[in-house]
């Protein structure tokens, strides 16, 4: 039997899903994750009637690890690519969804779990001084690409963006608000009920208008990475296959385990 990483719950009298990430221990996003997450977009994409998603997460203390390591390291480049692609596939359907995405972020969101929030419209974030949100790639030596890169610029420009990278940043909850990689902090109580009322001023704007200044914001982003699709996926796989890289992997790997020891 197919296990399930999400769950999706669609409110057909306010046309608004909510998809719950949930692949304990850390929702962390393998190859089968994004490709389900990227099938339920697409079916809620395809359904007229819902016009809104809230992105959270079932799992505690976690929204979500980022890119599952374990497909990235010691896998075959044909593996590599395939994984990266659903990557790519996972951001093209959040980051140019013509609904209105909400991020409720309920726990720890590094990398790849960044990069599902801020390809949202917005992000509202649980008040725990313990979790922590931000593109962190060069902590592991390795580069964010250019898509994620740009997606971070959007959300918070070019400079604060530049800081943030280069340095692998992770930022507690009034540090992410503070730079603006979040808009709103909440108590874990209220957080769903906050996310269910923003989504409420979002809906009152026409959905066309919406729609069209939403993707007047994005498309270049999108456009580019649709441009050099393969060249994307094979960039990663000559990057993330070298000896250098997969030796930085399996340290960050041990790393992971020793501070659990
Ligand atoms: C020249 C330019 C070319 C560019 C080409 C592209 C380059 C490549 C770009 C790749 C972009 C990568 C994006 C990513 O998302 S990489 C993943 C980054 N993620 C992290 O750094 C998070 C790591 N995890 C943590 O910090 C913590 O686990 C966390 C805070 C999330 C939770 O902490 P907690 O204490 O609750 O849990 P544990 O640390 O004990 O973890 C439990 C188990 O889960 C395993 N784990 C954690 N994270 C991951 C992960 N991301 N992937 C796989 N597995 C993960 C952890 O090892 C524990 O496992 P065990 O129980 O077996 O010990």
């Amino acid at each position: 039997q197919r296990r399930m990483f999400t769950n999706v719950e669609m409110d057909n009298s306010t046309g608004v899903a909510v998809i719950k990430m949930n692949s304990p221990p850390v929702n962390s996003l393998s190859l089968e994750f994004l490709t389900e997450f990227a099938i339920n977009m697409e079916k809620l994409e395809m359904d007229r009637g819902c016009r809104g998603v809230i992105l959270t997460s079932s799992v505690p203390r976690i929204f979500s690890a980022g890119l599952d390591i374990t497909e990235m390291y010691g896998k075959t480049p044909e593996h590599c690519g395939a994984f990266w692609r659903a990557v790519q596939e996972m951001w093209l359907k959040l980051y140019g969804s013509s609904m209105i995405t909400i991020a409720a972020i309920n726990g720890s969101s590094p990398a790849g779990g960044c990069l599902m929030a801020i390809s949202c419209d917005y992000r509202i974030m649980t008040d725990y001084p313990k979790y922590s949100i931000g593109l962190n790639e060069t902590k592991l030596g390795i580069v964010a690409p250019f898509w994620f890169k740009d997606t971070m610029i959007n959300c918070i420009g070019n400079r604060a963006t530049e800081h943030s990278l280069q340095l692998g940043l992770q930022y507690n909850p009034p540090e992410a608000l503070k730079v603006g990689l979040v808009d709103q902090l909440e108590t874990e109580d209220k957080l769903m009920t906050t996310a269910s009322s923003v989504m409420s001023q979002w809906l009152a704007i026409p959905d066309h208008a919406r729609q069209i200044t939403k993707s007047m914001m994005r498309k270049p982003i999108i456009d580019q990475l649709l441009r050099q699709r393969e060249a994307d996926v094979q960039n990663f796989v000559k990057f993330i296959t070298k000896d250098s890289i997969q030796k930085s992997l399996q340290m960050y790997m041990e790393m992971l385990k020793q501070k659990k020891g």
